[in-house]
């Protein structure tokens, strides 16, 4: 079987030391999990535009754009995610979970008391590093 590698635009979004998280839906791939919103990118999108769009479905986000920070590659047992995450510190609109998923501004001091997909641990490692005080 080839291996196929699913791209997914990732949105760290921070305001005032704290970052938008959304729980993911049980029935999902590492559902019961808290996230960083953001979608699969579609044939013909960039990552940025994934992304405005990922955020406008999910949380009800205007992005004015957003940064490339970094990339990272996982391997699930059933498959393997690029995370191309990108940061998000302009926007407009009031955080809300437009598909009945639970969203929450998180302070970054208490972000070890969630659990986040396996993938995620270097997003949070860097987070902390470069944005915690
Ligand atoms: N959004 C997001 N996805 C993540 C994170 N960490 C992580 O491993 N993933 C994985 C879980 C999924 O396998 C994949 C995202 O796919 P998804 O199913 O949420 O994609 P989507 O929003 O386009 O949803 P759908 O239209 O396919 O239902 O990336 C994260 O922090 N945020
Ligand atoms: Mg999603």
């Amino acid at each position: 079987m080839t291996p196929k590698v699913v791209h997914v635009a990732v949105g760290v979004i921070l305001k005032d030391q704290q970052v938008l998280l959304a729980l993911r839906p049980d029935k999902l791939h590492q559902g019961g999990r808290w996230e960083f919103p953001g979608g699969k990118v579609e044939a013909g999108e960039t990552t940025a535009q994934a992304l405005a769009r990922e955020l406008k479905e999910e949380v009800d986000l205007d992005i004015a754009g957003s940064t490339p920070w970094f990339e990272l590659q996982y391997a699930y047992p059933e498959k393997t995610v690029l995370l191309d995450i990108h940061l998000v510190q302009d926007f407009a609109g009031k955080a809300k979970g437009l598909e009945g998923q639970p969203v929450r501004w998180v302070p970054l001091s208490e972000l070890n008391q969630y659990q986040f997909p396996d993938a995620n641990q270097p997003i949070l490692d860097k987070l902390i590093n470069e944005f915690g005080r």
